[in-house]
This record gives structure tokens, C-alpha cells and sequence, in this order.
């Protein structure tokens, strides 16, 4: 069931030259996590506040189970919205208990607060916490806590802007797994913008790219990965390595030697084989599908990434097991798991 549903949302700032927003549409379905990602000014944070009712489109409509709550400059405010939020400094009141800061966003008409707010402390995984202040509890607690106050309310929607960033890398894998079975748990839809592409790819069901406020493409984070629909995407999410190759009825020729594959048979111009560095097996012999001269191996503890050259010096980085032995070798073998074929020009 669609919770969410985004129409040719549009948003210019008074001051600006461009829209910081610009034909945006796209639907959420209940229970999905939705990451919002994009270089610094894509305009997620606008987008986020768009549909939060902080901020007001000039063009569009919005959905929100069911109801119209946007209509170009027509719009339903932030309160009447059932909307959750948890913001990047988590904004808990300092001088609140954490029970206090949960209990403060329930509706006032609730039978039994205190018992939904210490319910909901439970889910996060804060019982014995509740007098606390804020100040009194780590940076992945508070978040928690935050995330607590958002949800308690029963939202239709719960907005989180960039919730992993304040939080140390050593903290990040085990933050972003808690908060997904927290939400998966609740059920409740959610929405975050982040700008770190792991956080997206592990934690959301599907991510949604912007560039200069266009939606790029929405998937699933293996979609983004494997079959970007625009080489915006593709960079997006980490570099790809390019191969010049020419089609025969049953394979394509390259420079690194020849590959098998039906696919070629579509093509009758030279075409690029996109792969990204852990999509090619590396094997320290010669004699495989592919072969190619090391021109540098870079070791990095859990992996090693080994650049290889052709016979005329162009590279493609494969990544590997840190356990391949390559010393005195200067010729290896490679092929590749899974590669895009696009047109060469
Ligand atoms: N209040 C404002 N007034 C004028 N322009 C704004 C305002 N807020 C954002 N912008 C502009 O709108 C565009 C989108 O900004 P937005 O903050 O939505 O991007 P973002 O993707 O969230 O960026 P970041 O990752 O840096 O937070 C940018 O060009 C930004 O400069």
C-alpha cells in the first residue's frame, strides 16, 4: 500500500537562481525504509522538510496515506501532518528526563502516557534509562532515544536527517543494523537522507538519488549498484572500470582479451564493458579469460585493490583478497563476475 506519494514537487528558495527541488515524483510503500542520497546541495534536506511541512513547494502534490497534504502552495501544516522526525543533532530537550522527552510529544488526550512513552523506551532498547538525562546517555543512546519520541506517536511517516553522521565509524555498522530492526519492528515507513552511500546501501530498502535537485533513479541499493541508468549514478556509488571492446556474433574483444557473452550479438559498434573492481576475479596466473600486466598493487588489511594495465597502458582496478600472493609476478590472469555493455559513443 502506498503511504507516500511525491508529484512534480518543485521548490525554488526566494533568493535562488535554481530549484533546489525540480520534478520530483515517486511513491513509498508501508514499512519501506527510503534513503534520500546526493553530494552536499542535492537538495534531500529541502525534500525531507517538504514533505515534513517545514518547507512549502511552489509546485506539486503530496500524498500521505491517502490524503492530499500538499497542493502546489496549499498545504496542511506540520502538526496536523502525523509525521515523525529525528534531526541530525537529535534536538532532545536538555533539561527533560528521556521519558519526559518522549512523553512531550504524545498527544495530549492520550489515556496512559507515561506507559506508551516507557513502552516505546523499551523497544529502543532503554529500560533501566528512563530519570536519565540526555546529557547522561552516548551519542548512540540519545539517537535512540530521539528515535523513541518520533515513533511514539504512531506516525504515518518517521523523517530522520542524516542520522548515522554524528555518530563515530567503530559505532556507525552497529548503529545503522539497530535502528533498521527498530523500525522493521514498529512497521512504521521511513524516510532518511544521508550523504554516505554505505549507510544507504546497507540500511534502506530502496535509495533514491538526487543531483542538482533531480531525482536520478530510485531502486533497490542492488539496482543502484549494478544497473545505474546514468553514469551520475554509476560515480555515485564508486568507481567503475571501463573496457573499449568490439562485438563478434559471440563475444566481445578486448584489449585484455576476449569474453564470451550473448550480449554481443546486439551490438554492431564498438562498445565500453562497465565493471566495478569487486565485480572481476583476480587469479595470480596467466593463461585466464582475461590477461594483463600489474602496474600496482595497493594493500589495505581486509583487501587489495591491483591495478592492471593493457598493452597500451590503459588500467582497470580489480579488487582482491588481501591472501593473494602476487610478489614477482608481473603478468596475472582475470575475469570478469558481472559487467554493463554500453555504446562506445
Ligand atoms: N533556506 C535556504 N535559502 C536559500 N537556499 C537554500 C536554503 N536551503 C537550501 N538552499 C539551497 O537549496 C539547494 C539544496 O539544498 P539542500 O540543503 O536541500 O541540499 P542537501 O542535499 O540536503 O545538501 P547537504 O548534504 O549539504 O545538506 C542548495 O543549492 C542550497 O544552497
Amino acid at each position: 500500500m502506498t503511504i507516500l506519494e511525491l508529484q512534480s514537487v518543485e521548490k525554488k528558495y526566494s533568493q535562488a537562481e535554481n530549484f533546489a527541488v525540480k520534478d520530483v515524483s515517486f511513491k513509498v510503500t508501508s514499512g519501506e525504509i527510503l534513503a534520500l542520497v546526493g553530494e552536499s546541495g542535492s537538495g534531500k534536506t529541502t525534500l525531507l522538510r517538504l514533505i515534513a511541512g517545514l518547507e512549502h513547494p511552489d509546485n506539486g502534490i503530496i500524498y500521505l496515506s491517502g490524503n492530499k497534504i500538499v497542493e502546489g502552495r496549499k498545504s496542511v501544516p506540520s502538526n496536523q501532518r502525523k509525521v515523525g522526525m529525528v534531526f541530525q543533532d537529535y534536538a532532545l530537550f536538555p533539561h527533560l528526563t528521556i521519558l519526559e522527552n518522549v512523553k512531550f510529544g504524545l498527544p495530549k488526550n492520550l489515556p496512559d502516557p507515561e506507559k506508551v512513552a516507557k513502552d516505546t523506551l523499551k523497544l529502543v532498547g532503554l529500560s533501566e534509562n528512563f530519570s536519565k538525562y540526555p546529557h547522561q546517555l552516548s551519542g548512540g543512546q540519545q539517537q535512540r532515544v530521539a528515535l523513541a519520541r518520533a515513533i511514539a506517536p504512531q506516525p504515518s511517516i518517521l523523517l530522520m536527517d542524516e542520522p548515522f553522521s554524528n555518530l563515530d565509524a567503530m559505532l556507525k555498522d552497529q548503529v545503522r543494523e539497530e535502528i533498521r530492526q527498530i523500525i522493521k519492528k514498529t512497521g512504521v515507513t521511513a524516510i532518511f537522507v544521508t550523504h554516505d552511500t554505505r549507510d544507504a546501501l546497507s540500511t534502506a530498502d530502496r535509495i533514491a538519488i538526487l543531483h542538482k535537485g533531480r531525482l536520478q533513479q530510485i531502486d533497490s541499493p542492488r539496482n543502484l549498484y549494478e544497473k545505474p541508468v546514468n553514469a551520475y549514478v554509476a560515480n555515485f556509488f564508486g568507481k567503475r572500470n571501463e573496457i573499449l571492446a568490439t562485438p563478434t556474433v559471440d563475444g566481445f574483444y578486448t584489449p585484455f582479451g576476449f569474453i564470451a557473452d550473448e550480449r554481443s550479438k546486439q551490438y554492431s559498434e564498438k562498445v565500453r564493458l562497465l565493471f566495478r573492481p569487486e565485480h572481476a576475479t583476480l587469479y595470480n596466473e596467466v593463461g585466464q579469460v582475461l590477461n594483463g600486466s600489474i602496474f600496482k598493487v595497493s594493500y589495505y588489511g581486509d583487501h587489495q585493490i591491483v591495478k592492471l594495465a593493457d598493452e597500451d597502458g590503459k588500467r582497470v582496478s580489480i579488487k582482491t583478497s588481501p591472501h593473494l600472493d602476487l610478489s614477482n609476478l608481473t603478468q596475472v590472469g582475470f575475469s570478469l563476475d558481472y559487467f554493463e555493455v554500453e555504446p562506445a559513443f
